[in-house]
């Protein structure tokens, strides 16, 4: 068992769904949609295009409201923090403002002087491996040294739930796995729990300690969840584990990408 997995507790939560109902103009996207969320815990949610994944995310940090029933996330105050954040798929950064800047921008609002933001952005920047270059303008940035200018400001207000959007869709694949271990790496360094929408169930299966699928909307039907899949893989190298293969192919058919094997 590696420490991430050890240090989770079964009875702390940080964010609850209970028969959650989702949908717009009076259409069901998803229902039945229950989760508990531990405290570091890192949970994937995947699916065919148009399952509700990012409906899903957006309803789970409270942006969009229930259509029927409950969702809980631990929003008791902590000085200089957040309840939640999120990563986009595109960084959505302000191409005038120094990365620095940029990143002090999310600790706005929290009561820190103008300083201490300034301060405050340079940890979060290191972590992503940017600290030396906290002056540079976004322009002047790789694509993949963007996005992570945008998970360095979702994590400078110290979130206890970070909401992850396909951060690393729109990257190429070289790019993509350097954040991917990169990420891996960062949540040993970090509190938050982690909620990541992705399309790609290899990098589900790399990333997560569990694995949410939605389906069963064919017809027109609101989807649900159709399996949560614990990932028992340890953390370091999963790629090379024997059963990598074997746990993407299993998902891979509950989606309904690959045929069943006979
Ligand atoms: N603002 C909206 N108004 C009406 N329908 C919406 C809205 N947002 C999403 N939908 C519909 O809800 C369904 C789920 O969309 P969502 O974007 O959550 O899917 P997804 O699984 O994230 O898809 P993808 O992998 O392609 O990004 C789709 O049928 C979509 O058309």
């Amino acid at each position: 068992m590696d420490t991430l997995t050890a240090e989770r507790n079964a009875d702390a939560c940080v964010l609850k769904a209970h028969d959650l109902a989702l949908g717009f103009g009076g259409q069901r996207v998803l229902e039945h949609v229950d989760l508990r969320l531990a405290p570091r815990e890192f949970i994937a949610i995947v699916g065919a295009s148009g399952v509700g994944k990012s409906t899903l995310l957006r309803a789970l940090c409270g942006l969009l409201p229930a259509v029927a029933g409950e969702r809980w996330l631990d929003e008791s105050p902590r000085d200089g923090a957040r309840p939640w954040s999120m990563v986009f798929q595109a960084p959505r950064l302000f191409p005038w403002r120094r990365i620095r800047a940029n990143v002090a921008l999310g600790l706005e609002g929290l009561g820190l002087s103008r300083e201490e933001r300034q301060r405050r952005a340079l940890a979060p920047l290191e972590l992503v491996g940017l600290g030396d270059m906290p002056e540079r303008f976004p322009s002047t940035l790789s694509g993949g040294q963007q996005q992570r200018v945008g998970i360095a400001r979702a994590l400078a207000v110290k979130p206890r739930v970070l909401f992850m959007d396909e951060p690393f869709s729109a990257l190429d694949a070289i790019t993509r796995r350097r954040l991917q271990n990169e990420l891996i790496d960062l949540r040993q360094r970090t509190e938050a729990a982690i909620v990541f929408v992705t399309h790609d169930i290899e990098e589900a299966v790399l990333l997560a300690d569990r694995v949410m699928v939605l389906g069963g909307h064919q017809g027109g039907a609101p989807a649900r969840v159709i399996d949560t899949l614990e990932i028992t893989l340890p953390t370091d190298n999963r790629r090379e584990h024997a059963d990598f293969g074997a746990q993407v192919h299993h998902l891979e058919t509950l989606i309904g990408a690959v045929p069943e094997a006979s």
